[in-house]
């Protein structure tokens, strides 16, 4: 059983004062909706299935059966959406459980449950009073009734050269004529339509993905059915102009949420490729490993990539440039290198890095320039570990430094085993309005909803942890959630508590050593609180002063202090310093002014807010 909660119940946990009985309830909500598969129990019911003869087989991420969840007792009850194009009015009955998580989905009827819950519906005889569902379709009806099919004038504001409008209409664009916006259908692995994903061809060209229900259920635009070779691009410019192409041997798909998330929910309709090519577009605020990440959860064989170059850029890019993009195409390598490998094999992937170091740096802090100079980014797969005094701010600083990065996409995990989850999704809060919400209730609300898009997930967890339980709950997330930040808030709150009686010191320095393989391997960027060894007041502190052994400093991509003077002189100031850089390795310091109605260090927050205090009026 897995423990994340969003910050959506967290905000409804701040606004009223009955905590004790809401505590409880995400207790539940969690206990409800996050599962995880067990073992035993898969391979129990795949013996079930053989015994009791259940149509079934072993795909790349999920387990295929034929649907028993609900009334509809042959293929025939179930009606091909209106609308499919040829080929897509196919309804298979299947139903699809993940092989990691054990969550099972059917498409036909839109249903999602757990493994655990549906075994009742393989028996050969159910048990007495078990009712299976009512069978259903899926209904989404799209946000716009004016749609029309695209005329050329409308497809001429691609500005994509050569391009005509039937064949934009070939690929399923309909077009909104009052908002000017062109409009393609999201459909789940039983072609029933679940969504819809929108551009604007006014202004700044924005995308938007409509899904029925909640954003996790949304499915996949996919153009050319029946091929066991798939592309997959990141946004509808790519998807046109590799659509528009008419290649026989590749279906195009276009990702629901770009580089962002690709929810689980979304693998059975990528099921029947043998093989995937990612050809994505990265901006700044696109992780640049995203593809190796989503490449791990539609299992890596399969997958291959197409790193970008000067001349391999992404889809509508490389049109633009009048590059061949069926060459581009055929060079794309795979993106699991061997054991051993060559110059020669990862030669595209160094000139491609070389050519986007900016993107390669990672995502940039917006209120802490300095950091960017520093550590030049935030990039996943890395180990950082923040230290500083008792008391000296480090949570309050660890808190608006993930809040800065998740404001920018970067999905991120607390784990806060020191203070109440609602205590740090309050200051979280306080930090994202700029200043206290006590005597402004009125603007809760508005500040609250904004607030909850943020993909921010806290653990459930309080108080002292076993290592075990934490590190499931955190693969868990980076799977189901995409999470690329995660922070333990803080270490010491893990000793002492596994079966393992000895040496401190060996303790810790096996739990560093533990999520140092988990940030490398799940390419998730970790970052550890940590207490210091405690030491003389005056004296500054130092890697050497990182509580434990010099292990968690070795296996440290970055080493962050933070230097309190104030408790030893008058004029002391209090600092961040970057101690150890293993990326660039460029060492400072960064000073740390505290503003207390925000609780933010961040020298761009308070010179915007003097900004504003001087041009109000007298
Ligand atoms: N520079 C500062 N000036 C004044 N108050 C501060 C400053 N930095 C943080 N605080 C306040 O000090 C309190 C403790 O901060 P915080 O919990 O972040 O410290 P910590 O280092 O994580 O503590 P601990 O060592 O207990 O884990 C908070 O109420 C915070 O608002
Ligand atoms: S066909 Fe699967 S729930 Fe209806």
């Amino acid at each position: 059983m897995r423990r994340a909660v969003s910050v959506k119940l967290l905000l409804s946990n701040l606004n009223s004062n009955k905590s004790k009985a809401l505590t409880k309830y995400y207790a539940t909500q969690t206990e409800t909706t996050d599962y995880t598969l067990d073992a035993k129990e898969y391979l129990d019911f795949k013996r079930q299935l053989r015994f009791n003869n259940v149509p079934h087989k072993d795909g790349h991420t999920c387990l295929h059966l034929e649907c028993r969840l609900c009334a509809a007792r042959n293929t025939k009850d179930l009606q091909p959406e209106r609308g499919a194009s040829k080929g897509q009015g196919h309804v298979a009955r299947w139903a699809y459980v993940n092989k990691r998580t054990g969550t099972v989905v059917c498409p036909n009827c839109e249903v999602k449950s757990y493994l655990s819950q549906i075994l009742p519906a393989y028996q050969l005889t159910p048990p007495a009073g078990y009712q299976r569902l009512i069978q259903r379709q899926p209904l989404f009806t799209s946000s716009y009734i004016n749609l029309t099919s695209v005329s050329q004038e409308a497809c001429d504001l691609l500005g994509i050269k050569g391009l005509k409008a039937t064949q934009l209409n070939a690929i399923g664009a309909q077009w909104e004529p009052q908002e000017q916006l062109l409009v393609f259908q999201l459909r789940n692995a039983a072609q029933h339509v679940v969504g819809e994903k929108i551009l604007h061809l006014t202004g700044d060209r924005r995308e938007k993905t409509i899904s029925h229900k909640d954003a996790t259920n949304s499915g996949l635009l996919v153009h050319g059915v029946g091929k066991q070779k798939a592309v997959l691009v990141s946004n509808l410019m790519d998807f046109i102009v590799l659509a528009t192409q008419n290649i026989e041997t590749h279906s195009i798909v276009c990702l629901p949420f770009e580089l962002k998330m690709l929810p689980q929910e979304c693998l059975p309709g990528l099921e029947l490729f043998k093989e995937l090519i990612f050809w994505l577009h990265y901006d700044a605020s696109h992780s640049w490993d995203a593809a190796r990440t989503f490449a791990q959860k539609l299992e890596d064989k399969r997958c291959l990539l197409i790193r970008p170059t000067e001349t391999e850029p992404s889809p509508h890019l490389a049109q633009r440039r009048r590059l061949n993009l069926r060459h581009i195409l055929a060079k794309a390598q795979p993106v699991r290198h061997r054991s051993i490998t060559t110059f020669n094999a990862m030669r595209n992937d160094i000139l491609s890095e070389l050519q986007n170091i900016e993107k390669v740096n990672g995502v940039k802090w917006k209120r802490f320039p300095v950091l960017n100079k520093l550590l030049k980014g935030h990039r996943r797969g890395e180990l950082t570990i923040l230290t500083g005094p008792t008391g000296s701010g480090k949570t309050t600083f660890m808190s608006e430094y993930s809040l800065d990065l998740a404001i920018q996409g970067v999905s991120t995990l607390w784990g806060s085993f020191e203070i109440r989850n609602t205590r740090l999704a309050s200051t979280l809060l306080r930090q994202y309005v700029g200043y206290p919400l006590d005597d402004k209730l009125n603007e809760f609300s508005h500040w609250a909803t904004e607030f909850e898009r943020i993909p921010l997930y806290f653990m459930t967890f309080h108080g002292q942890q076993p290592l075990k339980p934490v590190l499931e709950a955190i693969e868990h997330a980076s799977y189901v959630h995409d999470v690329q930040h995660v922070i333990i808030d803080n270490l010491q709150f893990m000793m002492g508590v596994s079966s393992y009686r000895g040496d401190k010191f060996w303790e810790q320095d096996s739990i560093i050593a533990a999520f140092r393989s988990f940030a490398t391997k799940h390419n998730v960027h970790v970052t550890l609180v940590m207490h210091p060894r405690k030491e003389r007041q005056e004296d500054e502190l130092t890697t050497s002063s990182v509580f434990g052994t010099a292990k968690a400093t070795q296996e440290a991509d970055n080493v962050l202090i933070i230097q309190d003077k104030r408790l030893t002189s008058v004029r002391g100031k209090k600092y961040l310093q970057i101690a150890k850089n293993r990326y660039s390795g460029d060492l400072g310091i960064m000073p740390l002014e505290f503003d207390k109605d925000a609780l933010s260090y961040s020298t761009t927050v308070q010179s915007a807010k003097r900004r504003k205090e001087k041009e109000k009026p007298m």
